[in-house]
């Protein structure tokens, strides 16, 4: 039997409340599967661990997770610590110590949930938004000055480099001619930004001109914002720098129906180290311990996860289940999308409909 070994980090927040309701999905499904098994490792490290040992996770922390399949992670973000520290102490410093360039987030509307947009336009969104993961305002280049003096000063460099830039265009291109649309919109603000994101422009013109049959257009963030509430069926696959794209991803998941089922994967291609996957949001402090947080984007997350592991079945299975959650007539929803259920009903509700579709495709 194929097996599978999953580091789980839930960290901070709700993390562990939706990291615990994905990993009982996860479970249940390799049950029900019968192919494959799961090893998951349980890794304490986040904020509690930050107030014990005064960092993040063990100083061999990347080293620790390297010999696993694929992590799972939950979320960073505490009340009492600054979050450049949570950050950079856990999220960043996996997604970069292990090179995981490629930020993949899928969205679109799932059966049953209406969104904020009119039907004919929300009904419209299937996107990939592919970030840049490793540099632009999140190379960790910059520094403070002067402290408390008047000419005080603190910058954040946003880097781009020609190989950054060539990898993660090409690793849109092909993630867009993979989809039957074969259509890519390259986010810019080549503008405002005269340096970098110019060479962002020049250096996606490159690679782009390997892919003769991909379709291509531009845009500058400010509008791309506008063009996915007007026109979310003009676009198929984003590819956006790392602080353009985490705000669109917001944005796109927030269109979807809430930043509670946004799915994300931190992808190293390459494959000789893990990937890492996660829901997109944070630690949603207004609702944590109060068994209300929206598991679905962990579920969808695990979904990624299952599928780059290569359980194509079962990552298409928990789609199904998670679709037929939503979109029964007795459909069982979260409150953030306008439902009353919780986090374990909505667990076992999807749980349930693992259980059923394994056995219809038993019986057909
Ligand atoms: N990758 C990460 O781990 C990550 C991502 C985003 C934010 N953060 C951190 O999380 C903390 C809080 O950040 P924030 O408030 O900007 O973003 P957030 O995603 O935590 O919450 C924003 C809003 O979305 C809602 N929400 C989020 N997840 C939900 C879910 N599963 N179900 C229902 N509603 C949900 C919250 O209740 C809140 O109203 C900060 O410390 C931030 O740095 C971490
Ligand atoms: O990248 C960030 O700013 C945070 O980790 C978070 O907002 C995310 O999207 O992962
Ligand atoms: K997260
Ligand atoms: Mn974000």
């Amino acid at each position: 039997m194929r097996n599978h070994r999953i580091a789980a980090i839930p960290a901070d927040g709700i993390g562990p409340e939706v990291i615990g309701a994905g990993c009982e999905v996860l479970e249940a499904l390799a049950k029900a599967d019968g192919g494959f098994s799961l090893d998951i490792e349980w890794f304490n490290w986040g904020s509690d661990y930050y107030r014990r040992h005064g960092e993040m996770m063990p100083a061999d922390g990347v080293e620790r997770v390297k010999g696993f399949d694929a992590i799972y992670f939950g979320s960073v973000g505490d009340t009492d610590i600054p979050d450049d520290i949570t950050l950079w102490g856990l999220r960043l410093a996996i997604c970069q110590g292990l090179d995981q360039y490629a930020n993949v987030r899928p969205t679109r509307l799932l059966p049953g949930i209406s969104g904020p947009l009119r039907p004919a336009l929300g009904g419209a969104i299937n996107w990939l938004i592919v970030r840049e993961n490793s540099e632009g305002e999140y190379a960790g280049v910059g520094g403070r000055a002067h402290h408390g003096l008047p000419l005080e000063v603190g910058m954040d460099v946003a880097v781009f480099t020609r190989g950054g830039i060539e990898r993660i265009a090409r690793f849109a291109c092909e993630a867009a001619m993979g989809r039957s649309r074969r259509k890519l919109t390259v986010v810019t603000k080549s503008n405002a930004q005269r340096h970098g994101m110019v060479m962002w422009d020049q250096v996606c013109r490159e690679v782009i001109r390997d892919y003769p049959k991909l379709d291509v257009d531009w845009m500058l963030v400010d509008a791309m914002t506008t063009r996915m509430v007007l026109d979310p069926g003009s676009i198929d696959t984003v590819l956006a720098t790392n602080l353009h794209a985490d705000i669109l991803s917001d944005l796109a998941s927030a269109l979807g129906g809430s930043l509670g089922i946004g799915a994300t994967g931190n992808i190293n291609p390459e494959r000789d180290v893990p990937s890492m996957f996660e829901p997109i949001h944070g630690s949603a402090f207004d609702l944590v311990g109060q068994g209300a947080a929206n598991p679905i984007g962990a579920f969808w997350t695990a979904s990624l996860m299952l599928e780059h592991l290569g359980e194509i079945k079962a990552a298409e299975n928990l789609m199904r289940a998670i679709e037929s959650v939503t979109g029964r007539d007795d459909a069982v929803l979260p409150r953030d999308l306008g439902g009353q259920a919780g986090t374990a009903s909505v667990t076992q509700a999807v749980i349930e409909q693992l259980r059923q579709i394994y056995l219809n495709t038993v019986d057909s």
